[in-house]
C-alpha cells in the first residue's frame, strides 16, 4: 500500500518529506490538509500530528510527523546513500548538518519566509522590515559558516551530497523568492551550492508540486 503524506507540497516542512521520496522513487499519495477550515487542527490530523501541523506520514499502521524524522525513516527504509549510514563518522557528519539546518537556518528563515511572503500574500499584512533584518543578521552568521565550510568540502557533510543539504532545499528556494535573495552574493559558494541544490531532478519535481499547490 502506498504511502500517504498528509499536507501540502508548499509547505517546507511537506516538500522536504517528498523530495526524499522523490529521490527512493517512492510509491506515495499527497493527502492535502485544509488550513483555511483548520483541519490541521482536527481530531483526525491531531492524532497523527498532536501538534497540529503538516506533515505527517502513515505508512501501513506507522504513523510519523516531524519532517526530518520522516525524512530519515523514508531514506533509511530504502537504504539511501542520502543518509552514509554506511560509515559512523560519515553519518554522524549528516546529522551534525542537519541539526544545524535546523536550528540555524530553518530558524532565522521561518521568520524571513513568513514576513515577507506568507504575511503579506496570504493575509495581506505588512512585512515587519526590523524583524526581517534581525533575522537576515542571523543568517548571514549561518552563512558565514557554510561558506567556511563548503571551502573545505563539496557538501556540507563532506564530499557527497546527503539529507543535510537536501534539507534545506525548500526554505532556500523561498529566500531566492523573497527580495533578500541578493544577500547570497556576499557568500558565492553557499549561493553555488544552493543552485546545485535546487537543480537536482527530485527537488526540481517538488518544487512543481510546491508551484501548483501554491
Ligand atoms: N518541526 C516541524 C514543523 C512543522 C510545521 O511548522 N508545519 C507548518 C507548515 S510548514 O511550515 C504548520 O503545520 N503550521 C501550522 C501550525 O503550526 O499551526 C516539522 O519539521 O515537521
Amino acid at each position: 500500500m502506498a504511502m500517504k503524506v498528509f499536507g501540502q507540497p508548499m509547505s517546507t516542512n511537506v516538500a522536504r518529506v517528498l523530495v526524499c521520496l522523490e529521490e527512493v522513487g517512492a510509491k506515495y499519495e499527497v493527502v492535502p490538509v485544509d488550513f483555511a477550515t483548520a483541519e490541521h487542527k482536527s481530531p483526525e490530523h491531531t492524532s497523527r500530528n498532536p501538534f497540529g501541523q503538516v506533515p505527517a506520514l502513515q505508512d501501513g499502521d506507522l504513523v510519523l510527523f516531524e519532517s526530518r524524522a520522516i525524512s530519515r525513516y523514508v531514506l533509511r527504509k530504502n537504504s539511501s546513500e542520502l543518509l552514509k549510514e554506511g560509515s559512523l563518522a560519515d553519518s554522524a557528519r549528516v546529522d551534525v548538518w542537519l541539526e544545524v539546518e535546523s536550528h540555524h537556518f530553518d530558524r532565522p528563515m521561518a521568520v524571513i519566509i513568513y514576513q515577507c511572503l506568507v504575511l503579506p500574500v496570504y493575509f495581506g499584512g505588512k512585512t515587519d522590515e526590523k524583524v526581517v533584518e534581525e533575522n537576515l543578521e542571523t543568517l548571514r552568521k549561518t552563512f558565514q559558516v557554510y561558506e567556511d565550510r563548503l571551502s573545505r568540502s563539496t557538501y556540507l557533510a563532506g564530499d557527497f551530497i546527503s539529507l543535510a543539504d537536501l534539507s534545506h532545499f525548500p526554505t532556500a528556494y523561498y529566500l531566492l523568492a523573497t527580495p533578500h535573495a541578493g544577500m547570497l552574493d556576499e557568500f558565492p559558494r553557499v549561493k553555488a551550492w544552493i543552485d546545485g541544490v535546487l537543480a537536482r531532478p527530485a527537488v526540481v519535481k517538488v518544487i512543481e508540486m510546491m508551484k501548483a499547490s501554491a
